[in-house]
């Protein structure tokens, strides 16, 4: 006979969300986790810990996000964190917290669709073979964060590498145009967001040379294609203490 463990117990932030909902329905199903506490905007935090919970994840909000992690962490609770809107200053003070709570976890990763952190991992890859390189990220109209997390992850990514194999500054001679019409600058990556009723997250990086174009391109169509990378997270966050950023470190790529 083989021992039975015991189930992680997790709690939800944002558990009325459109994604917290859904990972409420896939905690429920998965027969190794156990929900434990559900909260949405006005929940009481300290009931995560009071219920026992081990991984909370958090799908909320970019304005209250970061609080929650620090309440958690000083909790002693491991965090999956699903929320955009992060950056480096946050993701430091994070790290430094961490510092002081040996053993305890926080994995922020702006997209946990298995397909999209291949295109990321695909586009960095690939970066340093061609001149240009621009990403275009395709949302539902009511995300409230331009761009996505997961196109600022991209972008970074991809002049991360660019930077490395000695490229400069990519061709560009606009010099008049309308404020915006050439995206945000995230590290020297032009990123544009497309908000459009009908689109659940979708993202293209559009990578050129001259006489070819190689574009990478990931759809997601329905939020059930984040929830097997998410409860990744929940199993394996409180086995890697410390601040882990992108879900590609527990994805061996
Ligand atoms: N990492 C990923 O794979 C991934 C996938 C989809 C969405 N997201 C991100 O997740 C976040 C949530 O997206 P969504 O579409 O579910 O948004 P949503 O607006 O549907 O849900 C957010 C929920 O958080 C709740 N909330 C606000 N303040 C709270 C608080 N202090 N405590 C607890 N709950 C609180 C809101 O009431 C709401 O129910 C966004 O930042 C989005 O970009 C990430
Ligand atoms: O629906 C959203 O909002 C999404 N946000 C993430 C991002 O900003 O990258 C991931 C995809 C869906």
């Amino acid at each position: 006979m083989h021992p039975v463990s015991e189930p992680i117990r997790v709690a939800v932030l944002g558990a009325a969300g459109r994604m917290g909902a859904t990972v409420v329905r896939a905690v429920e199903g998965a027969p190794d986790l156990e929900l434990v506490a559900a909260l949405d905007a006005g929940g009481d935090l300290t009931a995560v810990a009071a219920a026992g919970a081990q991984v909370a994840v958090d799908f909320t909000v970019p304005a209250v996000t970061e609080g929650n992690v620090h309440a958690l962490v000083d909790a002693g609770v491991h965090v999956v964190v699903g929320t955009t809107g992060w950056d480096e200053a946050a993701l430091d003070r994070v790290r430094d917290h961490l510092a002081d709570r040996p053993g305890v976890g926080v994995l922020v990763a702006p997209n946990f669709a298995l397909g999209a952190v291949l295109a990321m991992a695909f586009a960095a890859r690939a970066a340093r073979w061609f001149e240009s390189a621009e990403v275009v990220e395709l949302h539902h109209p009511d995300k409230v964060d331009a761009p996505s997390g997961t196109a600022r992850h991209t972008a970074a990514a991809v002049a991360a590498a660019r930077a490395a194999a000695g490229l400069g500054p990519m061709p560009d001679a606009t010099t008049q145009s309308l404020d915006g019409a050439r995206g945000a600058d995230v590290d020297g990556v032009r990123v544009h967001a497309v908000r459009l009723r009908g689109l659940v997250a979708h993202e293209e990086i559009l990578l050129g040379n001259p006489g070819e174009q190689l574009t990478i391109r990931h759809d997601s169509f329905d939020r059930v294609s984040f929830m097997p990378g998410v409860l990744l997270g929940v199993r394996e966050v409180g086995r890697h203490p410390g601040l882990t950023v992108g879900l590609e470190h527990l994805l061996d790529l």
